[in-house]
């Protein structure tokens, strides 16, 4: 493998003692400097209100990295890149502090002016920083890059989206902005590009003539754990659907980009997204399903979890069908759902296709065999993997089909060799490459396409809870396919 040059980089963390800062992003930025992609030219600076001194954040970032190393000396030498300065997003006069020092560090580490803000911390704050560090020039000014990173979530709904994204457009170009999706980070969400478009025997039968329906698994076995602040406000909906399952449909469904660069692919995601059809009050009751666990196996309800209202009728569980008013996806639909408390966690994605147009086994043969239906699945959690299920001879006497997988599913020891997602993607912002990053305007298509869905479901009242803990979800998400003679390949895959 060819050896990168190292980027030069200072780090401004908001948030820089939060949970995520401590349990994914130090560790993320950690593989990169052991693999290389950053050197002795890289600095952070932790930012929030709390008092600490270099010494106790650096005490923290060791913690935070102790299992990705067993080098002690290694982690103490990383961690001596990490400085802290106790900062309110508030307090103007914190910004002038922090220029001072981060002009300091690039002169220290050579940073040639090449800054990252991060923002990792309640929503509320996003646009203010980025606003802030614009007008108090903390932005580089001397010829180096200047990106921000945005955590999720990214509004609740389109209007909501739209004012923080001008927020942040006031202060920073489209191509300076990150917006943080880590399913777009995970191994086989960046490979789908590559699936298709890098096999012919694929591509060629990529659309409605060949596929009868796209089915997205994002499932969860936990529940809301301690999130309950957060979650009940937002709902399955809003956290999984919005983003990460339709950034999976965004690769799923667009067409071929004419260069595999991030603008390229941004057109043809924006493209298949703003084709999803946008349902009406009617169109939301026929095509969306949404449920609340109840108790059961000695767990909790939902609604008696911590911190969750007794009378909560937020939804832990989404699915739904996208219909693509276009060529390509005519009528093939695509189905997504996302849960807390189902049966297990597993990511994936089924594609089933047509059987053919004349079943030559079906009948006229001494023993009439029925064929399957040919299905691929890209794996995205827990297991990593493609496998296609097709049809062939079994090799008993007699003349059976059967089905068999072709698959290729990451051994164990692969697997702990695979970048994590946030490091895959803090390496794709080192090199400002926006490919596994969300753009505004696809932003805005799907909040475009979910907001009436959510719109009705806060009107209306639901018949909560009406699913049970480790079962897969509603009835009535099996009733959606079934409606269309469908129904989901998992768990009862072949
Ligand atoms: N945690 C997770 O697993 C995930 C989190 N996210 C997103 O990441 C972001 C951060 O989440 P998380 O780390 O869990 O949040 P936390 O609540 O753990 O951390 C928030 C951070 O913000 C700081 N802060 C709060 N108010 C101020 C202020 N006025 N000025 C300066 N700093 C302030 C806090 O420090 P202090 O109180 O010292 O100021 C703390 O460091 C959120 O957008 C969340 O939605 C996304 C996916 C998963
Ligand atoms: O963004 C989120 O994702 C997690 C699931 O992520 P995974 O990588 O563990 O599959 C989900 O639990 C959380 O509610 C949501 O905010």
């Amino acid at each position: 493998m060819a050896t990168e040059t190292p980027t030069r980089a200072l780090f401004m963390l908001f948030g820089g003692t939060g949970d995520l800062a401590l349990r994914k992003l130090y560790p993320a930025i950690f593989n990169l400097y052991k693999k290389g992609s950053l050197s002795k030219h890289f600095a952070l600076v932790g930012l929030s209100r709390k008092e600490l001194t270099d010494d106790e954040f650096r005490a923290k970032i060791i913690d935070s990295i102790a299992s990705e190393t067993d080098d002690k000396a290694q982690a103490e030498e990383f961690a001596s890149h990490f400085y802290w300065k106790s900062h309110d997003v508030n307090n103007l006069g914190h910004y002038a502090e922090l220029r001072t020092i981060a002009d300091e560090l690039d002169k220290k580490y050579e940073l040639e002016g090449n800054r990252v803000f991060y923002v990792s911390m309640a929503p509320q704050f996003f646009g203010i920083v980025a606003k802030n560090l614009k007008d108090q020039h903390v932005l580089s000014e001397n010829g180096g890059f200047n990106r921000l990173v945005i955590e999720k979530p990214f509004g609740r709904d389109y209007e909501s989206a739209k004012k923080l994204n001008d927020e942040l457009t006031s202060a920073f170009n489209e191509n300076q902005i990150y917006r943080i999706d880590h399913y777009l980070g995970k191994e086989t969400t960046q490979a789908i590009p590559v699936i298709r478009f890098g096999n012919p025997i694929i591509e060629s039968v990529w659309n409605q003539n060949f596929i009868k329906n796209v089915q997205v698994t994002l499932a969860e076995s936990l529940g809301v754990e301690d999130r309950a602040g957060y979650y009940d406000t937002a709902g399955a909906l809003r956290d999984m659907i919005q983003n990460h399952a339709l950034q999976i449909v965004s690769y799923l469904a667009m067409d071929e980009p004419n260069t595999f660069v991030d603008t390229e692919i941004r057109k043809e995601k924006v493209k298949a997204l703003e084709s999803m059809e946008i349902y009406d009050a009617e169109g939301v009751k026929q095509n969306f399903v949404r449920g609340q666990y109840g108790a059961g196996d000695g767990s909790p309800a939902y609604r008696d979890e911590p911190g969750v209202p007794k009378d909560s009728n937020n939804d832990t569980y989404a699915a739904g069908k996208i219909v693509f008013n276009n060529p390509r996806w005519g009528k093939t639909p695509f189905y997504v759902r996302s849960g807390k408390k189902l049966a297990a966690k597993q990511g994936r994605i089924d594609i089933e296709f047509k059987k053919p147009l004349v079943d030559i086994f079906a009948k006229g043969t001494k023993q009439p065999q029925e064929l399957q239906s040919n299905v691929l699945s890209l794996l995205i959690d827990p297991k990593v993997g493609i496998v296609l299920n097709i049809n062939t001879k079994n090799s008993e006497q007699g003349f059976h089909t059967e089905t068999v997988d072709l698959d290729y599913v990451q051994s164990p020891e692969r697997a702990a060799e695979v970048p994590l997602p946030y490091e895959r993607l803090f390496h794709d912002i080192l090199n400002g490459d926006g490919t596994y990053f969300a753009s505004w305007p696809e932003v805005a298509a799907a909040w475009k396409f979910v907001d009436p869905i959510q719109h009705l479901w806060d009107a209306t009242q639901p018949d909560f809870p009406n699913y049970k803990p480790g079962s897969m979800g509603p009835k009535a998400a099996d009733d959606l396919l079934a409606r269309d003679g469908n129904s989901w390949y998992y768990p009862n895959v072949r």
